[in-house]
């Protein structure tokens, strides 16, 4: 039986290419996001996966990437769960600033600890231990049990929301998973034992 799941990160959004501080804000998907999602879709497509369940965020970048990936799988009767706590990591007061003038005005050390820290939060935001503690408990309590009940399951969502995932799933430190950038759009494939244990991971 298979027990799958599938993590992408949405596409390029607006904010992404102007640089700003993303986190809870809701910009939409650049022309480049847009392909992305569909190569995406397409990879997808050409392994034949069959799809249960999707989840996403609360934020249109995540929801419109997942649209358009079972656009490109022909896949046109899905239920598809939003939840906000797959969010983006809360950037806090960060939001909306431009990166390069947030480290012109506190520095870079200190720009890099609130981005890459593990239990720094940036002011008013989520570290990314912050994410994880309401990352996990939704995985375990949502996710994790409908891809023990085997199948595929896609999970489209966040770089940081993403990143408390695959920690606890590959069984990461904060050291490593602090180094480990999620593309855009590139799908991470899992197969899980029956008790929720990677037995393969795949980047496609
Ligand atoms: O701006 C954000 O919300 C995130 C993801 O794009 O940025 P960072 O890479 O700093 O975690």
């Amino acid at each position: 039986m298979d027990r799958r799941l599938i993590l992408v990160r949405h596409g390029q959004s607006e904010w992404n290419l102007k640089n700003l501080f993303t986190g809870w804000k809701n910009p939409g998907l650049t022309d480049k996001g847009i392909e992305e999602a569909k190569e995406a879709g397409q990879l997808l497509k050409s392994r034949g996966y069959e799809i249960e369940l999707c989840y996403t965020s609360a934020l249109k970048r995540a929801q419109h990437t997942l649209d358009l990936m079972l656009e490109e799988m022909g896949i046109t009767n899905m239920t598809i769960i939003r939840h906000q706590d797959l969010n983006e990591r809360d950037y806090g007061d960060l939001a909306g600033l431009n990166k390069d003038d947030a480290r012109e005005k506190w520095g870079d050390e200190q720009v890099h600890i609130w981005r890459r820290s593990y239990d720094t939060p940036p002011p008013g935001g989520e570290s990314l231990k912050d994410t994880a503690d309401r990352v996990l408990p939704y995985y375990k309590r949502e996710i994790e049990p409908r891809v023990l009940d085997g199948g595929t399951i896609l999970v489209a969502a966040h770089g940081n929301s993403l990143r408390a995932l695959v920690m606890a799933l590959e069984g990461l430190s904060p050291e490593e998973i602090l180094k480990r950038e999620i593309a855009t759009g590139k799908p991470i494939i899992y197969d899980l034992n029956e008790s929720g244990k990677v037995l393969k991971v795949e980047n496609i």
